[in-house]
């Protein structure tokens, strides 16, 4: 059974598609990467796989998945910094899942947000506000959020975008966890050696899928200059699928 299943998928703003016929699976446990030049739509996909935004056309098949099983690691820029919230009740808002909002942290929760807290690199920093972190200390909470969530789905938008390499190290690493513990991990990602190196299926995105399998297959050459030229020519302002042109 996949985790995931997209059936001619298109998604966009304005019932303007931003990326359009995705057909395909993900299958549970799969740890693929999403790439491709800006504009391409990959943040896009990531939005209607977490249910932000609905499909102008097609559908997504979650099979038994609800909305608490998909985690969500939006884009750095897209959270609000100057919102006054401590690490602590950052990472703390993973178990809403659990508790619900106002579900209140017990005692055993909160020792679940100190490991959480740990298991990133974090303690000592519990009541620090979170606009005074920097870049990567933010992304460590961010991901010790997601560590609470303990979600079997777990979508990632540019996750390691200015983050120092120590910092990539240290979140790749869970991300390889996850992955072991057979959680689904899709991340949307700019550097092809990383993506060679850690992940080992791709879905080449320019507007549509370029390519969607074995990294080694999905980043060759040829590909990567066929998603480029494929997104330049896409019009932005076309009515809902004027063309279904392949
Ligand atoms: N909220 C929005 N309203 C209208 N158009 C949008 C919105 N968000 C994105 N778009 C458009 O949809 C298209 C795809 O954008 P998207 O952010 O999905 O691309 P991306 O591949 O994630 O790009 P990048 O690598 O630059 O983050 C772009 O043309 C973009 O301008």
């Amino acid at each position: 059974m996949s985790a995931l299943r997209l059936e001619d998928v298109t998604l966009g703003y304005d019932r303007h598609p931003a990326v359009h016929h995705l057909d395909g699976a993900v299958a549970p446990g799969a740890l693929l990467a999403v790439v491709g030049p800006n504009g391409a739509g990959k943040s896009t996909l990531l939005k209607g796989l977490v249910g932000a935004i609905e499909p102008i056309g097609g559908r997504i098949d979650r099979g038994a998945l609800g909305p608490r099983d998909i985690a969500y690691l939006p884009q750095a820029a897209e959270l609000d910094r100057s919102f006054p919230i401590d690490v602590f009740d950052l990472v703390a808002t993973g178990l809403w899942r659990r508790t619900g909002l106002f579900g209140g942290v017990g005692r055993a929760d909160r020792e679940r947000v100190a490991e959480a807290i740990a298991g990133v690199g974090l303690t000592g920093f519990e009541r620090r506000a979170i606009g005074t972190l920097s870049g990567g200390q933010l992304q460590r909470a961010l991901f010790a959020r997601l560590l609470l969530q303990d979600a079997s789905v777990i979508l990632l938008d540019e996750p390691f975008a200015a983050i120092d390499a120590k910092t990539v190290e240290d979140l790749l690493a869970l991300v390889a966890r996850w992955h072991s513990e057979r959680r689904t991990v899709i991340a949307v990602l700019h550097d092809m050696d990383m993506v060679r190196r850690a992940f080992p299926e791709t879905l080449l995105l320019a507007r549509r899928a370029v390519a969607w399998g074995p990294t080694a297959e999905a980043l060759k050459p040829e590909r990567l200059l066929e998603a480029r030229a494929m997104t330049e020519a896409f019009d932005d302002a076309a009515p809902f699928c004027s063309a279904n042109a392949a």
